[in-house]
C-alpha cells in the first residue's frame, strides 16, 4: 500500500517528459543488447571457423563467409549423407525434384527432401549442427538470407564420369564459390522453364562470390552451346576429361548397377565384333569422342573461356588441378594440398574433415565403383578407335592428356 502511494506521488511529481525519456532509453538499451547478442554470434562463428581449418589466416569478411558456407559444402561432399540430410539448398531440390531426370543423386536428394520437414531441423541431425549452443543457431538465422541469386558465371559442362562431382565439391570448399548441389539440367532438359526458374535454383551469393553448377550432359548436348552463349557470352566453362575408354567402362558400370540385366560391355561396344565394327552410336562410346563435341562449343566460345581438367590428375594430384582451376576462375588459391588426403579404403583423395567433426568427406558409393573386367582385346581396339579423335582433341585444346600411355585401361581411378 505504502509502495503504491509512494509510486503515485513519484509519478505525479516527475514530469511526464522525463518519464517518457526514461522509457525510451530503456527500450534503446534493450535493442542495443539484442543487436550485440547477434554480433557476438558472428564472432563465435568466426572463431569456430578458424580453429580447425585456416588458423593461420587473418579473420576477414571472406573467411567469415567461408564458414557460413563451408558447413554446407562439407555436407554435400558425402553423397550418402546427402541422402539423409537436406541442407540449405533444399529450395533447389524441391524445385528440381519433379522435373530433373532422375539419376542416383537426384533421387537421393528427393528422398532427403521427403524425409525432412525443414532444413534447420535436418541440420541438427548432423554432428556439426547438433550443438546445443543457442548462439550458433541464432547466427544461422541471422545470416541465412544474405546475398542474391544470380545466374552462374561458371559451369562444369562435362564430361559424364570424368570426375565432375569431385571437382565441384573441392571447389565448394572455396569461400568465393557457391554452387548448386544437384544437377539442374537446365540447358538440356529444362530449358523451356526459363532463366528465372534456373536463377531460382542457384544459391545466394555475396559480392565477389562465383555462382556455379555442374551438369555433365551439357557437353554432348547439341543445343547447349548456343543456349549458354545467349545467357552469358563471357561465361567460363570447365570440362573434366578422362581417358575415353575408362570413361566408357565407368559409364557402363553405372548403368549396370541400375540394370544388371543389360548385355556385356563387349557386346554393346560392337556393331559387328568379327569385322571389328565399333558401335560409336552407343552413348557410352559416343561421349568419349571429345573432339567432335568440342567443335560445337568452339563455334560459340573461344578457348580462353574453357578450361580442361584432367580427370586422371584430379585423382593423383587434386591440389595441382585445383590450383589451375582456381587460376582460371580468377580465384585466390585457397584450396590446396592441405585440404586433401588419400583415403586408402576409398582408393581416392578425400577432403580433410575439420578437426571438430567426425563426418567423412569422401564421395559416396556411386563414385569409385569397381569396374567389371573387360576383355583386353576389346580395350585395345577401343584405344585404337579413339586414338585419332584424342589426337585431334589434344591439338584443339593444346594439351596432351597422354591417354595413349594407358593402353591396358588401368588409368588412375579405374578399379578393374
Ligand atoms: N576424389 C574422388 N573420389 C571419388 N571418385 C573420384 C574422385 N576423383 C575423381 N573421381 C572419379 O569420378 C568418377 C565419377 O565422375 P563424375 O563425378 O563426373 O560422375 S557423374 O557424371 O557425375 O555421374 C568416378 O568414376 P568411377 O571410378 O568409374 O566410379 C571416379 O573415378
Amino acid at each position: 500500500m505504502a509502495f503504491w502511494s509512494s509510486t503515485s506521488v513519484f509519478t505525479s511529481k516527475v514530469p511526464r517528459k522525463i518519464l517518457f525519456m526514461f522509457t525510451l532509453s530503456l527500450s534503446v538499451t534493450y535493442l542495443f543488447y539484442s543487436l550485440m547478442s547477434c554480433y557476438n554470434s558472428f564472432q563465435f562463428q568466426e572463431n569456430y571457423v578458424y580453429q580447425g581449418r585456416l588458423a593461420t589466416e587473418e579473420t576477414t569478411f571472406v573467411t567469415l563467409r567461408e564458414k557460413l558456407y563451408s558447413t554446407s559444402s562439407q555436407v554435400y561432399f558425402d553423397e550418402e549423407f546427402i541422402e539423409r540430410t537436406a541442407t540449405e539448398q533444399t529450395i533447389a531440390v524441391s524445385s528440381v525434384r519433379n522435373s530433373v531426370g532422375i539419376d542416383e543423386r537426384t533421387s537421393g536428394w528427393a528422398r532427403a527432401q521427403a524425409a525432412t520437414t525443414s532444413s534447420s531441423s535436418s541440420k541438427q541431425e548432423h554432428p556439426e549442427f547438433s550443438t546445443t549452443d543457442s548462439e550458433l543457431r541464432r547466427v544461422v538465422n541471422c545470416t541465412s538470407d544474405y546475398g542474391v541469386k544470380t545466374l552462374p558465371q561458371a559451369i562444369i559442362i562435362g564430361v559424364k564420369k570424368g570426375g565432375t562431382r569431385a571437382l565441384l565439391e573441392a571447389l565448394r570448399v572455396h569461400p568465393d564459390v557457391r554452387a548448386v548441389g544437384n544437377e539442374p539440367h537446365f540447358f538440356d532438359r529444362n530449358y523451356e522453364r526459363g532463366l528465372d526458374w534456373y536463377r531460382e535454383l542457384m544459391p545466394s551469393t555475396l559480392e565477389g562470390q562465383i555462382t556455379m553448377e555442374k551438369t555433365p550432359s551439357y557437353f554432348v548436348t547439341n543445343s547447349a552451346p548456343k543456349r549458354i552463349h545467349s545467357m552469358a557470352r563471357d561465361i567460363k566453362l570447365i570440362i573434366v576429361v578422362r581417358n575415353p575408354v575408362t570413361r566408357a567402362i565407368s559409364d557402363y558400370t553405372q548403368t549396370l548397377s541400375k540394370r544388371p540385366e543389360i548385355p556385356t560391355f563387349e557386346v554393346l561396344a560392337f556393331k559387328n565384333r568379327t569385322l571389328g565394327l565399333i558401335d560409336a552410336s552407343w552413348s557410352a562410346l559416343r561421349i568419349g569422342i571429345y573432339a567432335l563435341h568440342l567443335e560445337s562449343w568452339m563455334q560459340y566460345f573461344p578457348l580462353s573461356q574453357m578450361h580442361f581438367v584432367s580427370g586422371e590428375r584430379l585423382i593423383v594430384d587434386p591440389a595441382g588441378e585445383m590450383a589451375k582451376v582456381q587460376d582460371f576462375l580468377g580465384l585466390k588459391r585457397i584450396v590446396t594440398d592441405k585440404h586433401f588426403y588419400f583415403n586408402k579404403t576409398k582408393g581416392f583423395p578425400c577432403l580433410k574433415k575439420p578437426e571438430d567433426s567426425s563426418t567423412p568427406r569422401c564421395l559416396g558409393k556411386s563414385k569409385g565403383r569397381t569396374h567389371p573386367k573387360i576383355d583386353p582385346d576389346v580395350i585395345r581396339r577401343l584405344h585404337k578407335f579413339y586414338k585419332p579423335f584424342n589426337m585431334m582433341f589434344y591439338q584443339m585444346t593444346g594439351q596432351n592428356f597422354q591417354w595413349e600411355l594407358e593402353e591396358d585401361g588401368n588409368s588412375p581411378g579405374s578399379r578393374d
